[in-house]
């Protein structure tokens, strides 16, 4: 077998049972792994540089695809009601045809870290079958540097092998798809698909289970910090609007997607981004529409016109459209991806029934309430058969990738919100003036002036009303915001018609909530929403 790169004996002949083959690239810089991508026909060169790959069927995660191992461990510690369960032997058996599959390939190999803070760092050896996988995976985690990298010793494995097909009968699992997670072993087989995302959202699922025992919350949130050292979290689901907004001119950026939060602050478990860019434009969106523009960003799924130039209008494959591209092409990205511990804490909800206020305050109990909840909106493209927004309650903003109970993640943070004195707000980053179909996408510029007075801290003294059905405070006027876009009944033709969509999310937010109702306290279920009758 031909070795590419191979620095010291930690890059064994049989490197973690793949025998047998063709060759294998180790830890392949950016031009090479162009080369390799564009003469094995896997990409092409768009205009100024990026790498512009397709995924084909795949242009979203396959959540049902994806299966956590039950062995003696991991039978006790994982939710299981949010996990698809995959016994030992099956994955066994998956492992070895892997490894069959694997034999006479040429493999790409990248030893990187999830984990910006060293006390908690992941070493992950990333085996791919794609060059343009092995720079996507590069540009999204931690690169050793040249000294950490002599004596690279991996904790966790992926072997990344689209082209392989699984078989339900023999490997246990749904389809020809799968992502088998070994909680135990840390390896994640991912086959039968070419979406980027399940290798970035494996080791987030990772870092989700091992952390929180050493006393660290895990977040799907982005962060950044004011000249304050002024630190904010922005939870929120795919597509909900952590990457647009944390990327913030006036503000540091620590990450964009997954965050740690331990005793010494907040760290970023990426060393990159992952930014939808459907109508991408640099108008709304300069720092990220600026990252599509040079040589190192993966682009996936964007369609190019004949002249290479990419059409972020065109969502043509799909409407997730990506870029991915290390944190440095942001120019004021913090070259750490450590940050002090929060002050302000945003939960954005995509509410597709356009019921939701713009921006409201939340007490620490309804901010456990709203996280355990976790109501948004599947955003189209985020998730293989999603087409339009979908209302969804995605405990803690995030249950795709959440391998323990929601109560563990709930517990840390709201220990961590008393310790801390942080301020939580719930932001609306979905549809005002009616629901999605007849109202509008709240304006990002909304948006942006309302975190912008949350974060400066001048809405603190704003005058605030009570929302009549979910019972939290809301401003009533913010310096540059419209102020009708802050009532949303107000914005309804129909007030009628809100009022009765209004009392079914009330509703739906009461049914949802029954299986936390054992784990929290009695200040988190008061601060549930309540009917309101008809009469009032
Ligand atoms: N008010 C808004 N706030 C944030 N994003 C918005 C808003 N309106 C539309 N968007 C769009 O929603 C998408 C959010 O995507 P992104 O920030 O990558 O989500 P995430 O990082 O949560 O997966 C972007 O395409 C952005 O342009
Ligand atoms: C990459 C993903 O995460 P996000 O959309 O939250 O960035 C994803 O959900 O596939
Ligand atoms: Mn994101």
């Amino acid at each position: 077998m031909k070795q590419v790169g191979a620095k010291n004996s930690s890059y064994g002949v049989e490197t973690f049972g793949l025998k047998g083959l063709k060759s294998i690239y180790w830890n392949q810089s950016e031009p090479a792994l162009y080369e390799y991508a564009i003469s094995r026909g896997e990409a092409e060169i768009a205009a100024n540089g990026p790498l512009v790959a397709d995924t084909g069927v795949h242009t979203g995660r396959s959540p049902k695809d994806k299966f956590v191992v039950r062995d003696a461990e991991t039978a006790d510690s994982v939710w299981w009601d949010n996990n698809a369960e995959m016994s030992s032997e099956h994955f066994d058996l998956l492992l070895a045809d892997f490894r069959k599959h694997a034999e006479g390939m040429d493999l790409f190999a990248q030893d990187l870290y999830g984990g910006a803070e060293k006390d908690y760092q992941l070493p992950v050896r990333v085996y791919t079958e794609y060059a343009w996988h092995s720079l996507f995976i590069r540009n999204m985690l931690l690169r050793p540097t040249a000294e950490d990298l002599a004596s690279f010793a991996p904790d966790m494995t992926i072997i990344d092998l689209p082209s392989f097909k699984a078989d339900p009968a023999r490997h246990g699992c749904r389809g020809e798809t799968v992502i088998a997670c070994d909680l135990s072993r840390k390896i994640v087989l991912i086959g039968g698909t070419s979406y980027a995302g399940e290798m970035k959202k494996s080791v987030f699922t990772f870092l989700n289970y091992l952390l929180p025992p050493q006393g660290v919350m895990s977040m799907h949130c982005s962060a950044n910090v004011g000249e304050a050292r002024d630190t904010a979290v922005f939870f929120g689901l795919s597509g909900t609007g952590k990457t647009t907004l944390s990327a913030d001119p006036s503000r540091t950026l620590v990450g964009d997607d997954e965050h740690g939060w331990g005793k010494t602050g907040v760290f970023n478990f990426e060393g990159g981004c992952y930014a939808k860019t459907i109508k991408l434009s640099a108008e709304a969106e300069p720092e990220i529409f600026s990252t599509t523009q040079r040589f190192g960003t993966v682009l996936e799924n964007v369609v190019l016109d004949e002249n290479r130039v990419p059409d972020f209008d065109d969502g043509s494959k799909t409407e997730n459209t990506r870029a991915a591209y290390p944190i440095h092409f942001i120019s004021n990205a913090s070259p750490t991806g450590c940050a002090p511990m929060p002050k302000t804490i945003i939960m954005l909800t995509a509410d597709a029934f356009g019921v939701m206020p713009p921006i409201a305050r939340l007490t620490p109990a309804e901010a456990m309430y709203h996280f355990l909840s976790g109501y948004t909106a599947k955003v189209a493209g985020t998730e293989k058969g999603v087409t339009e927004p979908q209302a969804t309650f995605s405990t803690c903003f995030g249950a795709p990738f959440l391998p323990r109970h929601p109560s563990e993640y709930g517990n840390l943070l709201r220990d961590l919100i008393a310790e801390h004195n942080v301020d939580c707000w719930l932001v609306n980053t979905g549809w005002t003036g009616g629901a999605y179909g007849v109202g509008e996408r709240m304006p990002i510029k909304a948006t942006r002036a309302l975190l912008q007075a949350a974060l400066k801290g001048s809405l603190r003294t704003a005058e605030f009303r009570t929302d009549a059905n979910f019972g939290f405070a809301v401003p009533v006027n913010v310096p540059g915001v419209d102020t009708a876009i802050l009532d949303p009944r107000g914005t309804w033709e129909d007030k009628t018609a809100y009022d009765a969509q209004a009392s079914k999310l009330v509703q739906m937010f009461i049914n949802n909530f029954g299986t936390f109702e054992d784990h929290v306290d009695s200040t988190v279920r008061a601060a549930a929403p309540t009917l309101q009758s008809a009469a009032e």
